[in-house]
């Protein structure tokens, strides 16, 4: 397949060019970044020192070149991105995190035309936490008080993190309720007593921490934590590329990570 990739001089679109430069079954054929970025026209493997023969570009057309687009962007790039997508035919993997409900809304019409894989957290690992998540919540649906924490490197710009929503939306769901009703998104001054049934969160931004998620199951003489920490982006590229191969087999329609890792 060949692929494009947003964000190419990104944190994780660095990472997923190093990861496609070593597969065989993946031809990266494009590279983009947004105007005014100081790595247009340099080659898409210069931080490696590798001769991709691909000029990162600011060009949306380039992606007439690919099959499918990985986009680890900004949401305001991602649905840019997302239209020359659907006017060239090119399937899309969307990491980007911080979308509001129009740009999910935008989304979700995108892939009545293109296949689209879109998930805040590509790593198997934080997909298999959010099954055990949602068989706690069943579990401890009374006399327990939730609370999800998050923790990233000082340089995130969305806050809470796209998985801690998930997160917190996988417990609420558990529960049969939406998450906007019952999130207590920040504390300060004289909150009163914590209400029942909230679930609340809390992010820690700092140095170079790659993703912590903790939800807390807090009881009466008991707490359940449920972790995962991420120590490498190279989780979250490899799952994307896991994602570009289920799209393979894909015309339209929107899918999620549970949809690639139950293939
Ligand atoms: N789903 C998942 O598994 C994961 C999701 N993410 C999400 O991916 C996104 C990117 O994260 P990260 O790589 O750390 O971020 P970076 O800031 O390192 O990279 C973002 C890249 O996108 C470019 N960019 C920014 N704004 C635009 C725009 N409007 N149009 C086009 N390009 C743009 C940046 O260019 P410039 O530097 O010039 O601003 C940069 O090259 C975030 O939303 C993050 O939450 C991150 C990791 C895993
Ligand atoms: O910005 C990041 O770095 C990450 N963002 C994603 C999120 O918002 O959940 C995934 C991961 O936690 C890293």
């Amino acid at each position: 397949m060949r692929i494009a990739i947003a964000g190419a001089d990104g944190r994780m679109g660095r990472m997923l060019i190093e990861a496609i430069v070593g597969c065989p079954d993946l031809e990266l054929t494009v590279a983009l970044d947004r105007i005014g970025s100081s790595a247009i026209g340099q080659d898409a493997g210069a931080f490696l020192g590798h001769d991709t023969g691909v000029s990162i570009t600011a060009d949306l057309d380039a992606l007439a070149q690919a099959d499918c687009l990985v986009d680890f962007t900004r949401p305001e790039g991602t649905l840019l991105h997302l239209q020359a997508c659907v006017k060239h035919g090119v399937k899309c993997v969307i990491g980007t995190t911080g979308f509001s409900d129009e740009g999910k809304q935008a989304i979700q019409a995108a892939s009545r035309k293109v296949a689209i894989v879109f998930a805040p957290n590509m790593s198997v690992g934080v997909n298999a936490t959010l099954k055990l998540l949602d068989m706690a919540a069943r579990l401890l649906n009374t006399g327990y008080d939730v609370e999800v924490f998050e923790a990233h490197h000082r340089n995130k710009v969305d806050a809470p993190s796209g998985t801690a929503l998930a997160m917190g939306a996988t417990v609420a769901s558990a529960w049969g309720k939406n998450l906007d009703d019952v999130a207590d998104w920040a504390r300060h001054g004289e909150t009163g007593a914590r209400e029942t049934g909230h679930i609340g969160f809390s992010v820690l931004r700092g140095g170079d921490i790659v993703g912590d998620h903790t939800v807390y199951f807090c009881g009466t003489g008991e707490r359940i934590e449920i972790s995962h920490k991420s120590s490498s982006r190279a989780t979250y590229a490899q799952g994307s590329l896991r994602a570009v191969r289920y799209l393979a087999r894909k015309q339209f329609g929107l899918f999620d990570m549970q949809d690639v890792l139950a293939s």
